[in-house]
């Protein structure tokens, strides 16, 4: 199977119920048929070397209704899941895949598996909730998930008999990193019973870091939602002479939030990210360029991201959470120590905010509203028609079907070469390099 072929469980032999049309200019949206594809390497390099070398483009599958489907609507059971940590726009995701199961496709039987993976080992007694169009109608107005999640490991296996001991033909997944990596081991495990079964992923995390994609939904909401914390920031900071504020965001090892909320929220003076290098002493290191800041303008914003600066530490973090990711040593509260040393004898006011939780669980702001709905209704298109163990994500701007493996393979990071970074520093004015 070639590289971004999409998987699928036979040949879909029921006609879409959706009365779409299959020509152009009736004003009426045409049917997507499997061989719509969007060129994946849009660069002039990639265009010249496929050029040379006579090399098909690669190619992304768009990703809508097909006007066959494999799954007879009327006696297909669809299954949600929501895992790992939380993030805006969970709840905008499950309504708006109740909503066009049921309405689209007209999909009777909805069940919604609680409190994530667990929710699928019965002997965890969680037991299903069923999922209507009444309740789900508002369920868009609040932040969290209405079905709760966790993180740890299950038996896959188990996993699988449960979705077959209940006649589950279709499970959504809505997840992070780890989630997406579970649900395509259900789906490989599927796949060796000859089941027929359809896994679909909808990228979730506001760290952003899932590979490929543009963005993960909620990702919007929370740099949304640290901005002002870092416009406060910025009036205490002010308000002192040789005045700190210290914020510290999420972001386990992609500094994505802390960058797009320092560019969000222009006052910010220095921002450290997990992918950077940096030390704190000599003369290229943090503290000296901090005391220059300091001698300039009298007052310093800082972001760090909370898996920034972890080679600072003496020691590894040994811990990890229930899924096995590390759980970093505070770099906020460190920070403040060295800082607070450093300039010992000086009169410096360091405040330090970790606004925490406080930016995932927030309701999805109206930008991330409109993407949840369409990744929702794209991932309920692609699972009707049979397809399975892809994502419903959104790549150079268009909304495609991605296989799950080549999203999980490696998790994406802001590129210090990059123009985003580079953004970053034009804004902050920190030091292009540290070394
Ligand atoms: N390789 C895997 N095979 C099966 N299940 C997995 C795998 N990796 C992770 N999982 C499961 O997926 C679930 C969610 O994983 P995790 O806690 O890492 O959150 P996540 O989906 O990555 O979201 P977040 O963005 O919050 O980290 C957990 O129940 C975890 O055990
Ligand atoms: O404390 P929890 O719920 O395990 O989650 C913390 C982690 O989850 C994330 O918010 C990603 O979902 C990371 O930024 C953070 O490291
Ligand atoms: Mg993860």
């Amino acid at each position: 199977m070639g590289k971004f072929q999409i998987e699928s469980l036979g040949m879909p032999h029921y006609k879409s119920p959706l009365k779409l049309s299959t020509v152009k200019g009736d004003n009426i949206f045409d049917f997507v048929s499997d061989a719509d594809r969007l060129v994946f390497d849009q660069s002039m390099e990639y265009y010249n070397h496929c050029l040379k070398t006579g090399e098909a483009p690669l190619c992304l599958e768009k990703a809508g209704p097909r006007q066959d489907i494999f799954f007879d609507a009327q006696n297909t059971t669809a299954a949600i899941v929501t895992c790992g940590g939380l993030c805006p726009g969970i709840n905008n995701v499950i309504r708006g895949v109740v909503m066009g199961l049921h309405y689209f496709y007209g999909v009777k039987k909805i069940l919604g598996i609680p409190y994530g993976y667990e929710g699928l080992n019965p002997e965890k007694g969680h037991g299903f909730v069923e999922l209507t169009p009444d309740k789900v109608k508002d369920i868009h107005q609040f932040g969290g998930t209405f079905l709760g999640s966790s993180r740890g490991s299950q038996d896959v296996s188990k996993m699988v008999d449960t979705l077959q001991a209940n006649n589950i033909d279709i499970l959504f997944a809505i997840g992070g990193d780890g989630t997406l990596k579970g649900v395509d081991a259900i789906g490989q495990e599927i796949k060796k019973r000859n089941a027929k079964i359809s896994v679909v992923g909808i990228p979730k995390t506001i760290d952003n870091d899932i590979d490929l994609i543009d963005e993960s939904f909620g990702f919007e909401t929370a740099f949304d939602v640290a901005s002002p914390i870092l416009r406060d920031a910025h009036n205490e900071a002010t308000g002192a002479f040789n005045g700190i504020s210290i914020v510290k965001l999420m972001g386990r090892d992609s500094g994505f939030i802390a960058a797009s909320a320092a560019l969000s929220m222009p006052v910010v003076n220095f921002v450290l990210v997990p992918e950077m290098d940096f030390s704190l002493e000599g003369e290229k290191g943090f503290l000296k360029a901090l005391e220059q800041r300091l001698e300039l303008k009298r007052h310093a914003v800082i972001v760090v991201a909370e898996g920034a600066g972890q080679h600072l530490f003496q020691e590894k973090s040994g811990v990890k959470d229930a899924s096995g990711n590390v759980k970093h040593k505070d770099i906020g509260l460190f920070l403040k120590e060295k800082i607070g040393e450093h300039f010992k004898g000086s009169s410096v006011t360091i405040k330090y905010i970790d606004p925490s939780y406080i930016i995932r669980s927030a309701p999805a702001n109206s930008s991330d509203s409109v993407y949840c709905s369409r990744l929702a209704y794209h991932a309920v298109h692609g699972a009707m028609a049979g397809k399975t163990r892809f994502v419903s994500s959104k790549v150079n701007n268009k909304y495609v079907y991605v296989p799950i493996s080549e999203v999980t393979q490696k998790r994406k990071e802001i590129d210090m070469e990059g123009e985003f970074w580079f953004s970053v520093l034009q804004s902050t004015g920190q030091p292009f390099s540290w070394a």
